[in-house]
């Protein structure tokens, strides 16, 4: 996709209006989250949709002005991107606090950055990165409140138990992605590779937008694309951390297929863009 700058068309007030409407009517998702079948088709159909052959953008909300998230994500929306990259983060296995499912009865308040909020306000699918201590403990919370994608840490001190947490999430009737740290060999994921929908490498030491991108993962990612084809594997090959517009080619060279885009997909100074590629 090659989307431009778009002007937000909405803003909060209207973010509210939506989110109001949706409660009043006891409609919508919200009426849906109790139902495991409904949710399920919602996040399958919606993914599915998507060709690998095509590269998929992904804005990363940790660039938004919090204070504008309504008006930010849904001006990258309209801009064209077809998933949100939200980033789930404890302060123990990350150094950084940023938001959960939803605090107050599923976006009963509506100024509460949620990943409920964002589902009410977006067709856009949320892709969901857990970098937090046993995620398996709040897979069905961030389902519940409309996560498409939901990805896991592989490392021990995150993920105890992998496959296990892989399983939980598909069986939730979400898509499910593993995530390795820059320091984290392949082999730690291969033994997943089968049954995870999403591989998605961390360019970055995971917690913080606008660092760096480590140049030893192009190599990582050119060597999980070559395991996936041996395997006989096509999972969505996702890079996050320092992404911009003048190395986006190389990971896509290296294999890569779905491109998180934080500083440079979401500018909070400016309008939102999305990423060119
Ligand atoms: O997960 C993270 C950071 O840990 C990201 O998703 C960041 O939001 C990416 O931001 P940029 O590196 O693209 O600025
Ligand atoms: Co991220």
């Amino acid at each position: 996709m090659a989307a431009t700058a778009s002007s937000p068309s909405s803003s909060l007030c209207a973010t509210t209006v939506l989110l109001r409407k949706g409660n009043l009517n006891g409609g919508g998702r919200l009426a849906t989250h109790s139902l495991l079948p409904q949710t399920t088709v919602r996040a399958t159909v919606r993914v599915d949709k998507f060709s690998k052959s095509d590269i998929i953008v992904s804005p990363s909300i940790l660039s938004a002005n919090f204070s504008k998230l309504g008006e930010q994500v849904k001006a990258v929306e309209v801009a064209g991107c077809d998933w949100i990259h939200v980033d789930v983060m404890d302060g123990r296995f990350v150094p950084n606090i940023t938001i959960g499912p939803s605090l107050s009865g599923r976006g009963k308040y509506y100024f509460e950055p949620s990943v409920f909020l964002l589902s009410k306000l977006l067709v856009m699918k949320i892709s969901l990165l857990q970098m937090i201590v046993e995620p398996e403990q709040r897979v069905p919370d961030f389902i519940k409140a409309g996560a498409d994608i939901v990805s896991v840490h592989c490392e021990q001190s995150s993920t105890i138990h992998l496959h296990r947490t892989v399983n939980q999430i598909k069986s939730l009737g979400a898509k499910a992605g593993v995530v390795l740290n820059p320091a984290t060999p392949l082999s730690a994921i291969e033994y997943v590779l089968d049954v995870v929908d999403l591989v998605l490498i961390m360019s970055v030491n995971p917690g913080f937008g606008g660092q760096s991108f480590i140049e030893s993962q192009v190599k990582k990612i050119s060597e999980l694309r070559r395991l996936c084809a041996e395997k006989g594997v096509n999972p969505w090959i996702e890079v996050d951390g320092g992404v911009t517009p003048s190395n986006a080619y190389k990971v896509i060279e290296a294999g890569a297929n779905a491109l998180v885009a934080g500083s440079a997909g979401i500018k909070t100074s400016k309008r939102p863009v999305a990423l060119p590629v």
